[in-house]
């Protein structure tokens, strides 16, 4: 062992001291500010080489993978770092981009004698691994060297003991990459082809948002010459979970990429035309203990397909009657007949969105009166006709009603047949709420798509690819937009189906989206890194009751503390206990996380009262803080803490319905390192009939 860290400590020396030096010719190079293009492209490539560079000597690489290709006598060393380099003197590689079709190998190869390839730009390359080693460096510094697989050795550890040390690390309060440890399930997925939209549902802790990000940073690398950053998007849950996600891109080494939400997208596409009502409070009342089940699954017939056909079929009505019956007269004898503009319209324009329709249609007419004008010899005549021609077709396009996205939407809830997809209640609540100007959020996407229908998308404007995080609380309708809106079908959406809380607007099953796509490429993640073993089979005992369609979670080897049920009449002195233990312990980021938002705001207060010092999230949150943390089950999806601490998981609190499971499922499994639930009364339903052995056990 000693031997193989003197050999990689050399070996770091060598890089680092090359790294250095490139570092430092680079940063003596002037910044350019001045107006010369050629040279403004030439620093930017400085600035983007300095950037990587200093990532570059922090960490130059993670991963050596000892290779030997077919016709060559021996195996070469590829060392794999977050960006490449080489000696400028020799020109050779000495570290290789983790992107690169060659670094695919150290996440593909999982052992074995047989035969390893990889696909390079000129073909299929074989050959055959000899080593694969971990090589942990923090700071310049080197910690830890660990061999995964040594050709022709048996007592090299099977399992995966870097990933383990990985995963056993306490977490700050941003996601990191995963560079240095990605799965080979998970690498098949980051490399997938750009144009097909993937579709991926993967258990909690799979790796999914980790995994959509690395994809990103991958296809920027791979499809350089095609791709644009900046008309790449990340679609999220909320500006909390945005901030959370926020530092892995730029530890990749990628800027300028879009992360955004739904709504922010929408509203900003809108112009800010719309205003929507309180969003917090309508979440809040989605998941008051005893909620109105009726009124809040409502909003979720705007999100369907026959909903979006439906608008369609009125747009098309729309057009049809948008032609004023009478023909158009210019002048007594020149007459362009109303039959004659309605083909124009409908048959001649049909791809062309209504307002651009109604400009063509205005330009064709004066160029019709030009031409007609030819035909007369004196100039008063001609400009009198002309004078006279105007003032008509202005009379005559006055019949058009101005059309605005809200306009239509609310004449369409004034339609008879809307009663055919939406339901009474729900009709009344929009027309009453389109008068006000104050919508929902279920209301964006019929707007956008409405709007879209009536200025269309110029094609500068789509987005080369898009990522859906979170995408079991997308409607199908929302999907059908966001393809309208994207080059090529290019698509990575992730989620997981036994967390779809959202259950007011989301998906039970993924067929939902397949049905707005020809065709798409399905994964299905199992393996959960996030917790511990025993976390996920406790976890999984809880979703089993609710028969979700998709498999249960596999814990990948970790071990830790039982899980522990506290049985308690006051639940805030042992949450009090716990903490104090837990802050000794160094724990670095605790959640207690309650079943609504009043109650969190409670305990929130005498956690304070107490001396603790304690962040509490809620719905609009911009930023994530880290350290301990009082959350809502609905707003902690997407977020990972070392230790959670359950509150009232009682009987009333948590039933024996699909959605509790899934809320308490969502909970359970934020947790990397230790959970503890905590009850007053009677223990929820959904709690497993073995963990009562658990019980008061602090
Ligand atoms: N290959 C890996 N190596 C190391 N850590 C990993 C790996 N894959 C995932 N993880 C870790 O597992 C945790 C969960 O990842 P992530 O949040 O991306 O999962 P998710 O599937 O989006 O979870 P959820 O659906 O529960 O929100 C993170 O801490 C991530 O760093």
């Amino acid at each position: 062992m000693r031997d193989i860290f003197e050999e990689e400590l050399q070996r770091l020396k060598e890089t680092t001291s090359i790294l250095d030096k490139q570092l430092v010719e680079l940063e003596n190079v002037p910044v350019y500010y001045g107006e010369d293009f050629s040279e403004q492209i030439l620093e930017s490539m400085r600035e983007s080489r300095r950037q990587n560079l200093r990532i570059a000597v922090q960490q130059p690489y993670f991963g050596r993978l000892d290779f030997q290709e077919d016709g060559q006598l021996e195996p070469e060393p590829i060392y794999i770092g977050k960006v490449g380099a080489s000696n400028e003197e020799t020109t050779k590689p000495i570290v290789m981009d983790w992107r690169a079709p060659i670094a695919s190998m150290f996440y593909s190869f999982t052992g074995g004698e047989e035969a390893a390839f990889y696909h390079s730009p000129d073909g299929l390359i074989e050959g055959y691994v000899h080593l694969k080693r971990n090589i942990a460096i923090r700071q310049r510094e080197l910690e830890r060297v660990v061999d995964t697989y040594v050709k022709g050795r048996e007592d090299v550890s099977p399992t995966d003991d870097f990933l383990l040390y990985k995963l056993a690390e306490n977490k700050d309060n941003k996601l990191k990459d995963i560079v240095s440890t990605i799965q080979s399930e998970q690498n098949n997925i980051i490399r997938a082809e750009k144009n097909m939209p993937l579709l991926i549902q993967g258990v909690a802790g799979s790796g999914k948002t980790t995994i959509a990000l690395h994809r990103l940073a991958f296809l920027i690398y791979e499809y350089r010459e095609q791709l644009q950053a900046d008309r790449m998007v990340v679609f999220a849950p909320n500006s909390l979970f945005l901030d959370y996600i926020s530092g892995v891109l730029p530890e990749l080494g990628v800027g300028n990429i879009k992360q955004t939400t739904f709504q922010d997208w929408a509203l900003r596409t809108l112009d800010n035309a719309v205003k929507l009502q309180k969003t917090d409070e309508k979440l809040k009342e989605a998941f008051e203990i005893n909620r109105n089940d009726t009124k809040v699954m409502l909003g979720k017939y705007k999100g369907t397909l026959e909903f979006k056909s439906f608008i369609e079929e009125s747009i098309l009505q729309l057009v049809r009657n948008l032609v004023p019956e009478e023909d158009l007269v210019v002048w007594d004898d020149a007459v362009i007949k109303a039959e004659e503009i309605q083909k124009w319209m409908t048959v001649e324009y049909k791809h062309y969105p209504l307002i651009k329709r109604r400009e063509r249609l205005v330009g064709r007419i004066k160029r019709w009166i030009e031409i007609e004008l030819k035909k007369f010899e004196g100039t008063d005549e001609k400009k009198a006709l002309k004078k006279e021609a105007t003032k008509r077709l202005n009379a005559y396009m006055k019949f058009w009603p101005k059309i605005t996205p809200l306009s239509f939407y609310s004449s369409l809830m004034k339609q008879k047949e809307i009663l055919e997809v939406l339901p009474a209640e729900l009709v009344q609540e929009t027309v009453k709420n389109c008068r006000d100007k104050q919508l929902y959020v279920e209301d964006l996407t019929p707007l956008i798509y409405i709007h879209h229908q009536l200025t269309g998308i110029e094609s500068s404007q789509k987005f080369h690819h898009v990522v859906i995080d979170e995408a079991q609380d997308f409607s199908p309708f929302q999907i059908y937009i966001l393809k309208e809106v994207t080059l090529g079908n290019s698509f990575t959406i992730l989620g997981d189906l036994s967390q779809a809380i959202y259950n007011f607007q989301g998906i039970e099953d993924w067929n939902d989206f397949k049905e707005v796509f020809q065709e798409t490429g399905y994964f299905e993640l199992t393996r959960s890194y996030r917790s511990t073993k025993e976390i996920i089979e406790f976890a999984n005992d809880i979703i089993k009751t609710a028969e979700i369609p998709v498999g249960l979670a596999i814990p990948v080897f970790r071990s830790g503390n039982e899980v522990k049920i506290i049985s308690t009449n006051n639940q805030f002195a042992e949450i009090m206990k716990t903490l104090q233990h837990m802050l000794n312990e160094n724990v670095k980021t605790i959640a207690i996380i309650g079943r609504t938002d009043d109650e969190c705001r409670d305990m929130y207060e005498k956690l304070t009262a107490a001396g603790i010092s304690v962040n509490a999230i809620e719905a609009n949150q911009m930023k994530y803080e880290g350290g301990i943390s009082v959350v809502p089950i609905y707003l902690a999806k997407g977020l990972e803490f070392d230790a959670v601490l359950l509150v009232d998981v009682d009987e009333s609190h948590y039933k024996d319905t699909k959605l509790d499971a899934k809320l308490l499922y969502v909970g359970c499994t934020r947790a990397l390192h230790d959970l503890r639930i905590f009850y007053s009364g009677e223990a929820s339903p959904l709690l497993p009939a073995s963990s009562n052995e658990n019980k008061n056990s602090i």
